[in-house]
């Protein structure tokens, strides 16, 4: 795949699945459900979707995370009887944490197969509410989880959150929409959450942001792109976004990317100034952008040291060794550091060709290694069909900017 030398253009992205997938759930939590403006139709949007309006017995909830915590705690909360169950990936990301805070208030969760993880049986009722405690450590998404339930149960939801908070965007994300949808949730100190008693409810249609994740791998393209007047126009992307991924704008200042907002959105440029020479990160509030930051920190050979990656090894793949992997091939020696930074001194070995990089059915592994046909045109991404998970137009937006 070889890039034009000129890098100009518009790109139409997904919206956001994060927002999707919320947005679905409590519209089906709602007395009567919302019309939903610019849903996502990637792979785990359509699963969520089947998931709140057929609801059958036994739900395939394929490699979709937030879909299987979504859901969990949707149907634990409400009569009926649900197998829910995924990939082989899903059923290695635990879930227990989540299942316990549940059975804690009185829900009926229980493992299918293996204790800790899915698949689960879920045998819903309707739940009373009141306290428990959740380590916050682990996932976010079996907090946004639980508060979703929150306004359902009799006695709402007074939620302590333990140990260090993770993926803290994710969780206000989930707190601003149960909001826009007439809940009502305040913080009590830092680590608590009480959620009262109350419906559903939301006045006219929901219109969904674009999504900045996907955002990031168009950051990427322009970074390592050699035109100087470099100019891509990403309609649907605001300054003021639910988003935490919208802090990809501030990160990728640093190398020489400008952001720029018009009434259709933002345009990015370049800003002709220096990139640092080390890079050094904390990722722990936005975990989806890391191999798009060290992707591009690689190619652009900067020495970096990235921290707060201690959710990577739980995700599609272990997203740590993952990019360990795949950037020796490129002759750059990574280093993992206690399950939770990727450092690289600039140390590099012989690369291997042909450069085939891997994608261990991480749509993320595709779309930050695809910008690397800037540099190195040869390379071939095995298995580019993964990025229907967030983007599944991610090649085809591309396309344009590519010689035949
Ligand atoms: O709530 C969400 O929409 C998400 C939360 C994050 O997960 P963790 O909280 O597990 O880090 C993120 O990685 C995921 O892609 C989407
Ligand atoms: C981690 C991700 O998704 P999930 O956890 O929802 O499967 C992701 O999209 O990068």
């Amino acid at each position: 795949m070889q890039f034009k030398s000129e890098l100009r253009g518009r790109v139409v992205l997904p919206s956001s699945k994060s927002i999707t997938n919320r947005v679905l759930m409590l519209s089906a939590l709602a007395d009567t459900p919302c019309t939903l403006l610019n849903v996502s139709d990637c792979d785990d949007a359509r699963v969520m979707s089947a998931a709140m309006s057929e609801r059958p017995e036994r739900i395939d909830i394929g490699a979709a995370g937030t879909a299987m915590r979504f859901s969990t705690a949707f149907f634990a909360a409400q009569p009926g009887r649900h197998y829910i169950f995924g990939t082989p990936r899903m059923h290695e990301r635990p879930i227990s944490v989540l299942a316990d805070a549940l059975n804690s208030l009185g829900a009926d969760v229980r493992y299918a197969d293996r204790t800790g993880y899915p698949p689960l049986v879920v045998l819903g009722r309707t739940l009373t509410g009141g306290s428990v405690e959740i380590s916050a450590n682990v996932s976010s998404q079996y907090i946004s989880a639980l508060l979703m339930i929150g306004p359902i149960m009799e006695k709402g939801l007074h939620l302590r959150l333990t140990g260090g908070i993770i993926s803290r965007p994710y969780i206000d994300m989930t707190i601003s929409l149960m909001q826009a949808f007439g809940a009502e949730v305040t913080w009590i100190g830092d680590q608590t959450i009480y959620v009262k008693p109350g419906r559903y409810h939301h006045e006219g249609p929901f219109a969904i942001e674009s999504d900045w994740s996907s955002a990031s791998y168009w950051y990427e393209i322009m970074a390592l792109s050699a035109d100087s007047d470099a100019r891509i126009e990403l309609p649907g992307l605001h300054p003021k976004s639910l988003q935490g991924d919208s802090r990809v704008r501030e990160y990728f200042e640093m190398f020489g990317i400008q952001t720029t907002f018009d009434a259709e959105g933002a345009v990015l440029t370049k800003m002709h100034r220096p990139v640092p020479e080390t890079i050094q990160m904390d990722l722990s509030e936005q975990p989806d952008l890391a191999q798009t930051l060290v992707v591009t920190s690689a190619m652009l050979h900067r020495p970096f040291h990235f921290k707060g990656l201690q959710t990577l090894k739980i995700k599609e793949t272990d997203r740590l060794a993952a990019m360990r992997n795949e950037l020796l091939k490129f002759g750059i020696k990574v280093e993992v550091r206690s399950d939770s930074e990727l450092l690289w001194d600039g140390s590099t070995t012989a690369m291997q060709f042909p450069l085939t990089i891997d994608t261990y059915d991480d749509h993320r592994m595709a779309m930050a290694f695809a910008p690397c046909a800037m540099r190195f045109p040869e390379i071939v991404i095995n298995h580019p069909e993964v990025v229907s998970k967030s983007y599944p137009t991610f090649w085809e937006t591309l396309r344009p900017f590519v010689r035949n």
